[in-house]
């Protein structure tokens, strides 16, 4: 049996849409049991257990791509999931490269972590949550001309990454279809710079300018009306003080960050999100540096 461990993310991170992501220290477990035949599904939502099961279509993929001579004759994946899903961080990034990362032990194809990402990044459309789900920490990733380039950041080990969740789901197809096709270029400007600038603070940790460098005109206002409180939740982060606000992905998490010992803050916007609609919890999380793994046992 093959245990394949893959991370949670948290894309765009602000002003780096598409391009930036990191890693967070919340896992979904998938388990492969190579069978004589068939197909079998345990711990999955009914709605997903069939052929079209994003983990199990991942794999299909991986042995159409890479032909390799060895393919399981039958499948059994058994789901631990803890990332919740269509909330912005990252569910459909840990069926595709669990699905990746299991089609290629089974198989014995041996294909390297940037081989793995090349084809990720194939089925997820870009390379800012799978790039950290594979390689841990903060990611700068993108694909020219059929090569692959990344980089990691490392981000503050003191930073707690809050991740606001409400109770409803909103796709990351249905967050795309409102982005516009073209962006003035004033906007171009004011996020290169605060992308720049964020990588920057990480890099220095100096966690005064994340606030600022977290700001954005890509995705985040186009995608605001799709969540609601958006505006109300931001600014009330923003009141408290903490180092920065962001929506998570394509939403509708709204991630906001403070330091470890801030519990205070923490304590404060649990209290104000109890006061609005949709149930919003808060998930506690740090950066994981690792990223996916997999045990065979
Ligand atoms: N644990 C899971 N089991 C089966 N399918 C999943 C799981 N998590 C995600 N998916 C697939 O990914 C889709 C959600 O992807 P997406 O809209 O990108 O949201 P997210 O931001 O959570 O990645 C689901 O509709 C489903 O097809
Ligand atoms: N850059 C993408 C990121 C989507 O991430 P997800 O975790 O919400 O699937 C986007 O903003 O659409």
């Amino acid at each position: 049996m093959l245990e394949v461990y893959v991370p949670a993310t948290s894309a765009n991170i602000g002003p780096g849409y598409d391009c930036l992501g990191l890693c967070l220290d919340l896992f979904n477990k998938f388990t492969f049991e190579e069978l004589e035949s068939g197909l079998q599904f345990e711990g999955c939502d009914e709605a997903f257990a069939n052929e079209d099961n994003l983990v199990y279509k991942t794999m299909l993929f991986f042995y159409d791509k890479v032909k390799p001579k060895k393919i399981p004759k039958g499948i059994k994946i058994s789901f631990e999931n803890n990332i919740p899903i269509c909330r912005g961080l990252g569910s459909s990034s840990t069926c595709i490269v669990a699905g990746l990362m299991a089609a290629n032990v089974l198989s014995e194809a041996n294909l390297s972590k940037d081989e793995i990402l090349k084809l990720a990044i194939e089925l997820e459309g870009h390379p800012d949550n799978v790039a950290p789900a594979i390689y841990g920490n903060m990611i700068i990733a993108f694909m020219e001309d059929g090569n692959l380039y990344h980089e990691s950041i490392e981000v503050p080990k003191e930073i707690r990454f809050l991740a606001m969740v409400p109770d409803f789901e909103l796709s990351t197809e249905k967050a795309r279809a409102v982005l516009p096709k073209e962006i003035p270029h004033k906007d171009g400007v004011f996020n290169v710079s605060r992308c720049a600038l964020l990588i920057a603070a990480f890099t220095k940790n100096n966690l005064d300018l994340v606030k600022v460098a977290c700001k954005d005109k890509f995705h985040q206002d186009y995608r605001s009306h799709l969540i609601n409180n958006y505006d109300d939740i931001v600014a009330y982060a923003n009141k408290l003080d903490s180092l920065g606000t962001f929506l998570s992905g394509a939403g509708p998490t709204i991630m906001t960050l403070v330091k470890d010992g801030d519990d205070e803050i923490v304590e404060k916007m649990k209290s104000y999100l109890s006061t609005l609609e949709n149930n919003w919890q808060i998930l506690d999380l740090h950066c994981d540096p690792n990223g996916a793994y997999y045990k065979e046992v």
